[in-house]
């Protein structure tokens, strides 16, 4: 068949931006979404070729002219829903085992997130649980989440590993994502995040070294076997866990191995992380609660995208990270869910909501952060996080009057989204929709 997928008779398509060169959206650029809209009782939609790739994006009368319905393998009439682009999820720290609600107690209670860490909670407690956790069981527990996920209009998101510090337990984690990404119909954009604690007993320089000398090296030899793939390097750049100097050594060991610089940068303290992702021309840098106004100049001028994760402002009482400002300045702007045990959330559109109400974000601002990019973030601003012609077909319907419900409606998205669609198959349809 020529076409895997025609969604037909929308109320809306979002396009996001319609213009199919457009990878990154900055600046005043983000005060508006491309939408098709129905006229006269024609309905608009989406045409997916049998690569998963959008051929057209158009009124229904405009596709019927190009297309033979004998060629196409599926058609969904959508009765006058509304199609939106996949949401991208710029940054999530999804494979661990445990939970932490004993320490969202205390911190209730009125402990800090760093309080809790130096008691040798927060991440060192999901390190030792993950450590013990064999690889089948991290799998299911992910398979569980990847599906919430997706009912929550997720179909692309970075992933970190993170929660083992030592070689055998970040490879284990890889190695879950890279099996999800190739099993499940959701897409992952892995992440190798060995610099995310200084465990115990040891300090930051020896960890340093081990990362620099012992895990990077491994993971490359993985690399080149076909054993393992990940495309980004972190470092929790942060007062106390891996400060400048540390986080731009074991940043540049991973650019030498090809991965693209995307960490976690100024979020506890202004130690200067906008400014090295800057200087290491980073795809990305994220949290930022704490940028300096040099800082924001710099990841404007570097085009680093910025991605806000509202949800840990949120839950850690923090000052929400100066979006408006970042916005004006030039920054492109994009945001994730932050998803953890400590941030335990995977709904985006509750994360757009979230940066709309704390960062004072507007309703397009936020579309666009949570689809092109955040794509951009993850290198692929080009192919993702928008509805246009060679993108890849990645769709949701919204059974809402307008797009801007599923952002509005706090909490509603798994009523809101009635079928996400992944490089044109359906990969999620709500029983009763
Ligand atoms: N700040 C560092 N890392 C995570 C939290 C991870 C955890 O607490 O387990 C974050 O992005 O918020
Ligand atoms: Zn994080």
């Amino acid at each position: 068949m020529p076409y895997r997928c025609w969604l037909r008779g929308a109320s809306q398509v979002v396009q996001v931006v319609a213009d199919p060169t457009i990878t990154v959206v900055k600046g005043e650029k983000m005060r508006t979404v491309d939408v098709l809209s129905s006229e006269g009782g024609v309905g608009v939609g989406v045409l997916i070729d049998d690569h998963g790739r959008i051929k057209a994006v158009a009124t229904d009368h405009e596709i019927e002219k190009i297309v033979d319905v004998a060629g196409v393998d599926r058609i969904i009439e959508v009765g006058g829903k509304v199609l939106m682009p996949g949401l991208v999820d710029a940054h999530t720290h999804p494979i661990f085992a445990g939970d932490r609600v004993h320490e969202f107690a205390m911190k209730l209670a009125g402990a800090t997130y760093m309080e809790v860490q130096q008691a040798g909670g927060g991440i060192h407690f999901t390190t030792q649980k993950t450590r013990e956790a064999s690889e089948e069981a991290l799998y299911a527990s992910f398979v569980d989440i990847a599906h919430t996920m997706l009912r929550a209009g997720t179909t692309l998101l970075e992933a970190k590993s993170g929660y083992g510090l030592d070689t055998e337990t970040e490879l284990k984690m890889l190695r879950v994502l890279n099996r999800a990404n190739d099993a499940l119909p959701i897409e992952i954009s892995p992440t190798y995040c060995g610099g995310h604690a200084v465990p115990k007993g040891v300090t930051a320089d020896e960890q340093t070294n081990c990362i620099v000398d012992e895990q990077i090296p491994r993971l490359a030899s993985e690399m080149a076997a076909g054993r393992v793939r990940a495309e980004n390097i972190d470092v929790f750049c942060e007062k106390g866990v891996f400060e400048i100097e540390a986080s731009r050594r074991i940043l540049t060991a991973g650019q030498q191995i090809g991965l693209r610089v995307n960490f976690h940068g100024d979020e506890l303290h202004p130690l200067g992380g906008a400014e090295l992702a800057a200087e290491l021309k980073a795809h990305a840098v994220s949290h930022l609660e704490e940028i300096s106004e040099r800082g924001t100049k710099a990841i404007a001028e570097s085009g680093t995208v910025a991605v806000i994760l509202p949800t840990t402002a949120y839950v850690l009482r923090l000052q929400p990270p100066p979006v408006r400002a970042m916005l004006e300045a030039g920054v492109a702007v994009a945001l994730g869910s932050d998803f953890n045990p400590n941030a335990y959330c995977m709904a985006m559109p509750m994360v757009m909501h979230l940066a709309c109400v704390l960062c004072r974000m507007s309703l397009e601002e936020a579309l666009i952060a949570a689809t092109i990019n955040a794509a951009a973030a993850l290198g692929r601003g080009a192919t993702h996080g928008a509805l246009t012609p060679g993108r890849v077909g990645d769709v949701l319907v919204v059974d809402a009057p307008r797009w801007e419900h599923l952002i509005y409606r706090f909490g509603c998205h798994e009523r809101l989204i009635t079928a996400v669609i992944k490089g044109g198959c359906v990969v999620y349809e709500r029983s009763n929709a």
